[in-house]
Parts: structure tokens; sequence; C-alpha cells
């Protein structure tokens, strides 16, 4: 687990001003049409005109956010933080034996300025679409092949972002985009028989909108902030303390960490089911199921062996009690993970906290979750329950003879060495990996060497223009556009107007 925790200076002031329209040239340009928008912005592929590198560029229109600037401010402030702290890991070349590098999978934040309509990040670039779309896609993520690989690597996002002493408070499928493959050498699905889909390498964990540092204080983590089918009951306490008096309120206690690990049981469920554990008619049933841990079960679900590690995973992270409730680090033993991670100690309801299963809402109750065959140090791994040897669960074929299972083992190894690398240079250079032709010939430079320099003091990295002076010439390579993405280039202007409605998301300040 990384430790030094990032503390965020409450010094840095906040210009609400942006430069004078025309006086300096952009040095990014926008091109296609949108990523995506959420609440409060709308997000872009856009490229850098000198390095030529593609990012993402998130606008949040200040008239959205009039009131809640304070709010993108810690946004800012915190990724800022989490890219530095990454890139200072990048130098020290940081590696674990896991499978997967927490920090390799959060959004990293390249720079960031504002304009006179917008406040302008510009962020590491993600395919389009994002995991809800693919769980709704496809119906429900294999349980062996997806669900697990990507529940284990985002158990190391939070080992990552917890270590870091800070609290995400959004994690839900939606915020989990997929990192953009530019790198044509990196192993691909298509050239081998992988016991886990490789995409689950691609996570990235976005939207840092409400993430706090834990030591923000009990105001903070006593705000009634998320998205209502992923808090946590703790949460669901802070509902409406603006009715209560102040002494009343200071008996209300404040959450932490505890409140991400319930959301990514959420996750993990809504992953492998396709529908969601606590999602009634109104938003006060949900709360209500919230409360009492009453969520969803299947009985064939239920019953079914193949389920008894999953059912036992997400019953940890929906203890009622944040305190009982297991963190990222103690999850990574859960056998339903566990295997992705290098020790493998005992951890399961049933054994290490007296979990009682509670009755869902169709009167049903679920079996004490089985107990795994295997249990202590893992020597090599073992993608599917089985005492005898390998089996690869995208097959499950015969068992495999120890030595083919050994090669096996190293090929997988060398793969994900491979990922990882092809992840950690990513996040060093801060630009994308490209084929050598494709890159020969380009100029390169460091996006925060070029361009005007920022004023004094000011939150702005670079400049902004929205005349069309700063019309770039430059076409995107081919080989780094998207196939379906147009290579004339448009200046940012008048940022799309972003779609604000406050239903059932429970975004309260
Ligand atoms: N770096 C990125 N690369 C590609 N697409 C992105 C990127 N960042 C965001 N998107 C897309 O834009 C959408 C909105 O982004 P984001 O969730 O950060 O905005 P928001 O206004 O904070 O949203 P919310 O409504 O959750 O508060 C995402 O759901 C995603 O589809």
């Amino acid at each position: 687990m990384v430790t030094n925790d990032i503390s965020l200076s409450t010094e840095v002031p906040w210009l609400a001003v942006g430069p004078k329209d025309g006086a300096e040239k952009c040095k990014y340009v926008t091109q296609g049409g949108l990523l995506g928008d959420g609440h409060f912005s709308v997000v872009k592929e856009c490229m850098n005109v000198y390095t030529r590198d593609l990012f993402a560029l998130k606008l949040v229109s200040k008239k959205t956010v009039k009131n809640k600037l304070e709010l993108i401010r810690r946004e800012v402030q915190l990724l800022a933080a989490i890219s530095e702290k990454i890139k200072q890991m990048e130098k020290r070349q940081y590696f674990t034996m896991d499978i997967f590098e927490g920090h390799h999978h959060v959004l990293q934040l390249f720079d960031y300025f504002e304009t006179s309509e917008s406040i302008a990040l510009v962020m590491q670039l993600c395919s389009k679409g994002d995991l809800y779309e693919k769980i709704i896609e496809q119906g429900h993520l294999d349980l062996n092949t997806q669900v697990r690989s990507y529940t284990a690597c985002m158990v190391s996002v939070l080992e990552f972002l917890h270590g870091q002493n800070i609290v995400h408070r959004d994690i839900k499928a939606e915020n989990v985009l997929f990192r953009l493959r530019v790198n044509w050498n990196e192993p691909h699905e298509s050239q081998g028989d992988f016991p886990y889909d490789l995409t689950a390498h691609d996570l990235i964990l976005a939207d840092f909108g409400f993430a706090a540092p834990a030591d923000s204080g009990a105001s903070v983590f006593r705000e009634y902030v998320g998205t209502t089918s992923y808090i946590a009951p703790e949460i669901v306490h802070c509902k409406d303390l603006g009715r209560l008096s102040p002494s009343e309120v200071e008996h209300v206690e404040p959450y932490g960490f505890a409140v991400d690990i319930w959301a990514l049981g959420v996750l993990t469920y809504f992953m492998a089911l396709g529908y969601m554990p606590f999602d009634c008619d109104s938003g006060e049933e949900t709360l209500n199921c919230i409360l009492t841990q009453d969520y969803y079960v299947d009985e064939r679900d239920e019953n079914d062996p193949k389920m008894s590690q999953f059912w036992s995973f997400v019953q940890l992270c929906f203890d009622l009690n944040p305190k009982e409730r297991p963190m990222a680090t103690e999850l990574k033993k859960h056998p339903f993970i566990r295997d992705y991670f290098a020790r493998g100690t005992y951890l399961e309801s049933s054994s290490a906290t007296p979990h009682s299963m509670k009755r869902n809402e169709m009167g049903r109750s679920l079996k004490a979750p089985r107990k795994s065959c295997s249990s202590g140090t893992l020597t090599y791994m073992q993608l599917e329950p089985s005492c005898n040897g390998y089996v690869s669960p995208a097959k499950s074929g015969p068992v495999l003879e120890p030595e083919t299972a050994a090669t096996r083992q190293r090929a997988l190894m060398q793969v994900r060495d491979t990922l990882k690398r092809a992840l950690s240079t990513t996040a060093l250079r801060g630009e994308f990996l490209v084929l050598p032709e494709v890159t020969k010939g380009m100029k390169k430079a460091s996006t925060f060497k070029l361009g005007p320099q920022p004023p004094a003091g000011s939150l702005m990295n670079g400049c902004y223009s929205t005349t069309p002076e700063s019309r770039s010439t430059v076409n995107t390579p081919r080989s780094v556009s998207r196939a379906s993405s147009s290579t004339s280039m448009t200046i940012v202007q008048n940022p799309q107007p972003v779609r604000y409605d406050d239903d059932d998301e429970g975004i309260v300040i």
C-alpha cells in the first residue's frame, strides 16, 4: 500500500476570470462530437496542436456551477494532486506483484485553464462509452472472466485512493471509463486464450467531482452526496441534516472510506447480474432498502454454487456497519478476487466476521456463503476455484498438466507485465503511445512547457482563445484518430449547454 497522503493546500487562489478574449492563441483544438456529458459538463476530444497529443477536454460551464465553484476547485486541486502523485510513483518505478496497479487506473489531469464561459480540464482520453453502457449492452458481465477481474481492478484503485487519503464518493458504472488503446503492440484478447478479459487493464476511474480528502472535516463527510442507488446507509443518515439543530447534527457520525466499499459492492452486483441491488420504484423506498440491507436476490442465483464467492464478497461490502465493512486492502484477500493479488490469505464472510445474510424483498433468505476449497499463499494465478490445478474459466476445459499450466502462467505474466508497462508509460509521458512511424518527425514536447505562461498565482496553466486565430492547420494523424472522428479541427467555442436535471441523482450540497 502506498502511503504519504495527498493533502490539499487551501491557499491556492481561485480566479473567477479568464484571459481577455483573443489575447492568446489556444494550444488545444477540439474535433468530432461529444465524448459524453454530465450534470455539470460536456466532454470533447481535443488535441494539443504543438505536440499532437490527444486528450479529453472537460468543459464545465461556469453558469451551471455558479454556486458550486468551490466544488470544481476541489475537483481540480484533487485531480492535480493525484496526477502529481502518480507521476512521482512512475518516476520511482513503483510496482507491486499484483495484476493491477491502482494508480494506473485513475483518470489523469494534464492541464487546466478557464475561459470566460467555462472551466476546462485537459484529461487523459478514454474511449467513448463507459462501463454502464458495456453492462447494458451485454445484459450482464461474465462472472469469471469479467466481474472478478474488473472488481479486482477497482479494489486496486480504491486501495490506492484510500492510501492517498481520498474518498471518491461517487463510485458507479457510469464513472468507470475505458482507456483508449492506441498502441497496437499491446496484447489483445484476439491474440490468445486468456483466463480473464484483458479489458480489465483498461478500466479508468473518472469523475472526482465529489471526491474529498479524508481530513476535510466532519461537515464534508456529513454531506448528502453521491448517486442514490449506490449510496451507503451512513450517507442516507445524512439526508435532511438541514432540518436538525446543530447539536443534533453533532450526533450524526461523519462517514468515510467505507462508503466507496459499499458502492463497490453495488457495482460488483450490477456487473454480475445486470440490475441494481437497491432500486425500487421510488427514491424513498430505495433508501429504505439501503438502510435495511434489503437487496434483491434471485432464487436461482442465490443457490448457484458458482456464485457463492460472489455473494460472499458483496455481502461483506454491504455490511451496514461501516466500521465492520472491510477496507480495500482486506478485500484483496477475498477468494472472489484474491487470485489477482500477490498475497492470497483467507477472507470470507462466513469465517472472517459473522455476517448474517439479510432477507430480501421477496422474503427469501440467502444461504451462508460456501467456503473456498483453497487457502493460503498463492503460487500462481488460478482463476477458477479448483483444488487440482490450473483451469481456464473461459473454456472450463480439462485440468491442465502442471507443466502446461506453468507455461501458460508465464505467458500470462508476460501479458500482464506488457500491459502494466504500457499503462505506466502513458501515465509518465502524459501522452498516448503511438507506433514509431506515427511519432517520427513529430514535435515532442510536454504539454506543460508550451504555450504562454499563466499569470502569477493563477489557476490557469495555459491559454485559451475564442478567436479564429487559433485555428489549427494540422490534421490529426490518422493512426491516432478514431476511425469515426472527423479530421477537421474546430475551435472550442461556446460550449454546448449543459443538461442539468436534479432528479434521482442525489446531488445535494
Ligand atoms: N477522459 C474522458 N475520456 C472520454 N470520455 C469521457 C472522459 N471524461 C468524461 N467522459 C465522458 O463524459 C461523461 C461526463 O463526464 P463526467 O462524469 O466527468 O462529468 P460530470 O459533469 O462531472 O458528470 P456527473 O453527471 O456524473 O456529475 C462521462 O460519463 C463519460 O462518458
